[in-house]
């Protein structure tokens, strides 16, 4: 008899059909309103699960005694309590590599975006206010020949650090829990503390997952530290950035600008402070956000959760888990 899952994501009929070769699916849109009910009507027969964006806590967890596996379609895994689903022998699989090019290309275009003001400028260009040549109050700063700080030289950090060292001719500096010599080698990148790298970086773009050591690590301190012309990235998560302190640099200038893709509220709220600042660009959690890439990860996530369920070990395993 065929394993049962439940999706909650949406599939490509490829791989929707793929998937049904091998298993019995229940979707489930949580995007609706009764979304989280028929969840939990599913939850009892399941033996996978397959989405993203979902926190699936305890509660949930208890009406799936079934559960193998849960095949997350990010590489991102702060959603997940890793060390529950491993105490109840749950196998979590994420997806890496496939993503890292397309969100360091969105880590790139926020930096110029923000650095050259083009979100800003292009809305008053729309808005009819280009009557005249643009004077020295529109000008923006360059990114080329700048010193890039990558806080987290992981995949997506090091994908960061060869756009910017072979194609804007940046200077690269990294804060990241352990040295990469290989990388530094590759990029001419240089390992430093992260006040180090806070003062010297015109630049700082954060690619660190989210996790008790890195929640708030960027605070009122940090943002004090950073250049007076200097541009805040996030790429990461939301929560590594205090972001009322954020929200406080930015307003008195003490810092240039911020590009986030990523908030500690999602959506973010049309009400957020943020939104109200001119130096600030803002994107809705995007950085993976391409046809290919997304395709990509859903692809990962699927031949994840068939491996796992074939008994096998899946490439992507994130923990490990004692099945008796
Ligand atoms: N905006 C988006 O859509 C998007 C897309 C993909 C990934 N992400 C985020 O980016 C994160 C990184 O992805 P990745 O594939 O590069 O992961 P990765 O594991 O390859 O890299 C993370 C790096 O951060 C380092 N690190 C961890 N804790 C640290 C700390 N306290 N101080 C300094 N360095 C620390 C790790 O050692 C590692 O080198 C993901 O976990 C996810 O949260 C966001
Ligand atoms: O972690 C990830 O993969 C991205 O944030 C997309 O959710």
């Amino acid at each position: 008899m065929k394993k049962r899952i439940v999706l909650y994501k949406r599939l490509s009929d490829d791989l929707m059909a793929r998937l049904q070769n091998h298993v019995e699916v229940t979707w489930v849109d949580t995007t609706q309103p009764d979304g989280l009910a028929r969840l939990r009507d599913a939850l009892p027969g399941a033996h996978g699960l397959l989405g993203a964006s979902l926190r699936l806590d305890a509660s949930l967890l208890d009406l799936a005694p079934q559960l193998e596996v849960v095949s997350s379609v990010s590489v991102g895994v702060d959603n997940y309590d890793v060390a529950e689903l491993s105490r109840r022998g749950v196998m979590l699989t994420n997806t890496p590599d496939v993503l890292t090019e397309t969100t360091a290309d969105t880590g790139f275009a926020l930096m110029l975006a923000t650095a050259r003001r083009v979100v800003e400028l292009a809305n008053w260009v729309r808005d009819g206010h280009w009557q005249a040549n643009l004077g020295p109050g529109h000008f923006g700063s360059d990114v080329h020949g700048k010193t890039l700080g990558i806080v987290g030289m992981g995949r997506i950090g090091e994908a960061l650090a060869r756009r910017a060292a072979a194609g804007f001719g940046m200077r690269v500096l990294y804060h990241s829990q352990r040295a990469k010599p290989e990388v530094e080698a590759r990029h001419a990148a240089r390992q430093c503390s992260l006040d180090e790298l806070l003062q010297q970086a015109d630049f700082v773009c954060l690619t660190v997952p989210l996790s008790v050591s890195t929640e708030g690590l960027i605070g009122a301190r940090e943002l004090a530290l950073m250049k007076d012309e200097a541009i805040l990235v996030n790429i990461s998560r939301g929560r590594v950035v205090d972001e009322q302190a954020l929200v406080e640099a930015l307003r008195a200038r003490r810092i240039r600008g911020a590009g986030l893709d990523v908030f500690v509220q999602e959506p973010l709220s049309v009400d957020s402070p943020l939104l109200q600042l001119d130096n600030v660009v803002a994107t809705p959690h995007i950085g993976s956000a391409t046809e290919e890439t997304r395709q990509a990860m859903a692809r990962c996530a699927v031949d994840n959760l068939l491996s796992a369920l074939a008994g096998e070990r899946p490439a992507n395993l994130v923990n490990e888990v004692c099945r008796t």
